[in-house]
């Protein structure tokens, strides 16, 4: 299978003794810098899925088909693993099946299915969770959906600032139980909620954010978090490149006095020029 390298890689980091920090990557470029960089690991975050295809907010107006459309696009440039974010599932469990084999499908190293009730209910401005026993039982289906076995699937809650610690572990350990490879924890706030979380349960911990405190990565590994994510500001800086290159631009400024434009060297190397050459020479007729 072409992508069980990548998901073994993962598992890797999973099953390792030390925390990492994937690379926020949404689209082929940012993958390709990410892998140039030595980043172990890309996460494709549901809320830069949406800004990159819909330049939309995280409210879950993006579709399965345009989800796993930019996990193919990455998987195709480059072999980094990368962790997606498939939010709840894109609907109820039988659904959550179906997403799990079209990521799968488009070549993600892993995913993380939510607990969260999305989309957003008529009425209510809080975030809202569907109950324990339906969150069960979209972990059984997106394990059901896997046909790799090397496929990543991690059950994710952010119960603890939502429910509360006590509900957020009766989720952990309910997900646990039912077989997903991790699990992924938003909403954290404290060392002691990690640290409740982290005896409560066995599996490896992913961290989506946390306060200033846990930043270390030694103490994360210690209480058994082996990916602990950044947010997405790659594609804030790129958001805020175009802005000023347009701006500068519109206002008159030559092409050539613009400021903190990709050399030559690096888009060719991020567009693997070196490699279309020797094609065009190989296929094309065009050696010297
Ligand atoms: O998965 C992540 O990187 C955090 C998240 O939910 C998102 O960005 O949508
Ligand atoms: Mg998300």
């Amino acid at each position: 299978m072409a992508f069980r390298k990548r998901r073994e890689a993962l598992r890797s980091i999973l099953t390792g003794s030390i925390c990492i920090r994937p690379g926020s990557v949404y689209d082929a470029t940012s993958i390709r810098i990410a892998e140039d960089l030595g980043f172990e690991l890309g996460m494709f975050g549901g809320s830069v899925a949406s800004l990159a295809v819909l330049g939309d907010p995280d409210i879950a107006l993006i579709t399965l088909t345009e989800f796993a459309e930019q996990i193919r696009r990455m998987s195709r440039a480059s072999t980094l693993p990368v962790l997606v974010d498939a939010d709840h599932g894109y609907g109820n469990a039988l659904n959550v099946r179906r997403t799990v084999q079209e990521v799968e499908a488009a070549g993600a190293a892993g995913l993380t299915i939510e607990d969260t009730l999305l989309p957003q209910v008529f009425g209510q401005a809080k975030t809202q969770l569907i109950s324990l026993e339906e969150g069960v039982g979209k972990m059984k289906a997106a394990l059901d959906g896997r046909s790799d076995p090397s496929l990543v699937i991690l059950g994710r809650t952010g119960a603890v600032s939502i429910t509360g610690l006590d509900d957020a572990i009766a989720r952990a350990r309910a997900y646990e139980a039912v077989g997903v490879d991790g699990l992924f924890f938003t909403g954290i706030k404290s060392r002691g909620e990690l640290e409740a979380l982290s005896a409560a349960t066995t599996l490896p911990i992913v961290l989506g954010g946390a306060p200033e405190e846990m930043t270390a990565l030694d103490y994360l590994a210690s209480r058994r978090v082996r990916i602990a994510l950044q947010g997405h500001a790659p594609f804030a800086a790129a958001t805020q490149a175009v802005y000023e290159t347009l701006k500068a631009l519109r206002e008159g400024t030559s092409p050539k006095n613009l400021k903190g434009i990709a050399s030559s060297e690096l888009t060719g190397r991020v567009m693997r020029e070196a490699e279309t050459k020797a094609r065009s020479g190989e296929f094309l007729g065009l050696k010297k």
